[in-house]
Parts: C-alpha cells; sequence; structure tokens
C-alpha cells in the first residue's frame, strides 16, 4: 500500500544548533535505512520550506505509524499522510521500479 506523507519540521526556539545537528545526523541514518530496504520509495523536500513530501510502501497503517514514530525528529514533526489508490488512467504500476 503506498502512502504519501508530509513532513514540517517544527523545532523549538531554544534548541540548540549542535542539537539540531545531531537530530538531522541520525535522521538521514533512519531515513536512508528505509530507503535502503525499499519502504520509503523518495522524499522531496518542499521548496522554501522545512518540510518533505514522502513516499511509503507498506503493508498497513500500523506499520506506517510505526515507522513514521520511529523517526528520530517525530516530536517535532506535523505529518499528515494521504493514502494512495491506483488511478484508473494510469499507464504503469511500475513508477517507481519496484
Ligand atoms: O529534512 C526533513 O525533511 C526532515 C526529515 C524527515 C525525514 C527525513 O529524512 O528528514
Amino acid at each position: 500500500m503506498l502512502f504519501l506523507a508530509r513532513m514540517d519540521v517544527v523545532f523549538p526556539e531554544s534548541m540548540d544548533a549542535a542539537t539540531k545537528a545531531d537530530f538531522q545526523v541520525r535522521e538521514k541514518e533512519y531515513s536512508g535505512n528505509l530507503q535502503q530496504q525499499g519502504i520509503m520509495k523518495g522524499i522531496w523536500r518542499v521548496v522554501g520550506e522545512y518540510a518533505n513530501y514522502s513516499i511509503f510502501d507498506v503493508d498497513g497503517h500500523d506499520e506506517l505509524h510505526e515507522i513514521l514514530s520511529g523517526f528520530p525528529m517525530f516530536a517535532y514533526m506535523n505529518v499528515k499522510v494521504t493514502p494512495l489508490a491506483k488511478h484508473p488512467n494510469a499507464t504503469t504500476d511500475d513508477f517507481f521500479g519496484a
């Protein structure tokens, strides 16, 4: 099942630069592992915002929630999830080469 997620990151004003940098390193590792496993099919920066759109291929809602809540920055993210269904006009099922 494919899901589109938008993640907006909002760090508290009081968070120091070293703590932010540490979150970013850990986030990159977590995200990279998901991409290597083929669970996270892609991630795109929203231009001009500290936010991304990502696509996940998971078995269901519970798995997606577990994955999203495992992001190191989860406590500082607002996440909106959109389930994706096949469009009748789609010419391929293989958009991500899966
Ligand atoms: O930089 C971001 O958009 C935050 C974060 C959320 C997932 C990820 O890989 O990075």
